[in-house]
């Protein structure tokens, strides 16, 4: 057993068949997944279980039902592949006999990628790990391996069945890239800085990164605002910004209904810790679409258009924050960064965390991007984690479903 209370690959048996947990969730384009850091770091643990003689089993998701990257795993696969150097098996069904008829067809050394776990109903939503492991979806596949390993880190933070449900009723192991990722954001979560410590907050999953800013208040100097996060307390502020302006999309209303209060609060108890953005640049309509055009915050009255980034102005005013910061945290780009004309904000701030001498962390799935994307060195941060959600909230403290239930199982 590891230091940290669950077993690893290290303690695997020889010639398993087993259910293996990847977290490839990634940002769709025109329907198909674009290649991020996710494929290479989880790639690793899977050449390192198929090159050992092992059957292996993958166990992913993507996005949400309702959402736009709530597609198939198809296009996961092959790029799997790519990185692991190896062919992997596709099979379009989670559990069904397609799926048992797939598993129990595998040789040692094959590898199987099963269909999104979300187009199962059981994955969703979360529930306690007894009831999750009384699902059919657990029950059939359990049926058919001998153990499960847990790679996803990024999404131990949700109680969903191919996370908390296998390792009720498996003999379970953390892969590679959980053990890692786990040991460095709990190692991160234990310091103590001799100097002003700074969170930088953007990204779309605003409910994620609200709650953890209220729980890390005592211990963060400066927020730094900007994505959905950021326009959703402007919009507490007053200003007409961070509304849903298309019908077809949900940013920003349902998010404020669920954190309205909490935001209100925190300005209320806590403004001083929280900087926003003065400016805002989005999308010239009148233009190609890709034309940036700023504005400051205080001359916006009126809903009309979609933000996409801070502003200039913000982007350097944040980037003097961290100049003088010991430690600076990042979780979610403060803009659209994949659009060069929207990463001003995003990139300046980046930018000043890499010539900084600060502690440094950057995480999640889509903003570690920005860092490879945009020129940067790895080697310029701390840490750059592919978790988002599971890495900040290991900086509370707060356990992690995936990872309790790993402890439980080795405790078995
Ligand atoms: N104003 C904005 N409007 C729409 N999208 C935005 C905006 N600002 C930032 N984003 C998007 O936020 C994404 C990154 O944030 P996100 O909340 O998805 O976190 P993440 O880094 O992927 O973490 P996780 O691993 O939790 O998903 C980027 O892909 C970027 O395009
Ligand atoms: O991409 C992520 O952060 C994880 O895969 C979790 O995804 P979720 O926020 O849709 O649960």
């Amino acid at each position: 057993m590891s230091t940290h209370g669950f077993d690893t690959l290290d303690d695997l048996p020889a010639d398993r068949r087993l259910l293996v947990r990847l977290d490839l969730n990634s940002p769709i384009e025109d329907g198909t997944p674009t290649d991020n850091r996710r494929f290479e770091r989880h790639a690793e643990t899977v050449r390192e279980l198929a090159d050992a003689g092992h059957r292996v089993v993958l166990l992913a998701h993507q996005g949400r039902p309702g959402r736009d990257d709530f597609v198939s795993l198809d296009g996961h696969a092959g790029i799997l592949a790519e990185h692991v150097g190896q062919g992997i098996g596709f099979v379009a069904d989670t559990h069904g006999e397609a799926a048992v008829d797939a598993i129990d067809a595998l040789d040692p050394g094959e590898i199987l990628l099963l269909e999104n776990t979300r187009m199962c109903d059981d994955e969703l939503p979360e529930a306690d790990p007894e009831a999750k492991a009384d699902t059919e979806f657990v029950r059939t596949l359990a049926a058919h391996v001998d153990a499960y390993v847990n790679d996803a880190y990024s999404a131990a933070h949700r109680s969903h069945a191919s996370l908390v449900g296998f390792p009720e009723v498996l003999p379970a192991y953390a892969g590679r890239v959980m053990a890692t990722e786990y040991a460095a954001n709990t190692a991160i979560a234990g310091r103590e800085f001799d100097g002003r410590v700074t969170m930088v907050v953007g990204g779309t999953k605003a409910t994620d990164v609200i709650e953890v800013m209220d729980a890390l208040g005592d211990s963060v100097d400066d927020f730094l605002l900007g994505g959905i996060a950021g326009e959703l307390f402007l919009r507490a502020g007053g200003h007409p910004v961070g509304f849903d302006l298309d019908p077809e999309r949900d940013l920003y209303d349902s998010q404020w209904e669920r954190n309205h209060e909490l935001i209100e609060g925190m300005l209320d108890e806590r403004g001083d810790q929280i900087t926003l953005a003065t400016d805002l640049a989005y999308a010239d309509p009148d233009g190609t679409g890709r034309e940036r055009v700023e504005i400051a915050v205080d001359d916006i009255d009126e809903k009309e258009v979609s933000f996409l980034d801070v502003g200039t102005g913000t982007a350097e005013a944040y980037a003097d924050v961290v100049r003088d910061s010991a430690a600076v945290f990042v979780k979610g780009a403060l803009g659209v960064f994949e659009d060069e004309p929207f990463s001003v904000g995003t990139v300046t701030v980046l930018e000043a965390i890499a010539e900084t001498d600060c502690f440094s962390v950057v995480g999640g799935g889509d903003t570690s991007r920005a860092i490879e994307r945009y020129g940067l060195a790895e080697s310029d941060f701390d840490h750059v984690s592919i978790a988002g959600g599971a890495y900040i909230r290991a900086l509370t403290g707060r356990p992690l479903a995936g990872v309790e239930a790993l402890k439980r199982a080795a405790s078995r």
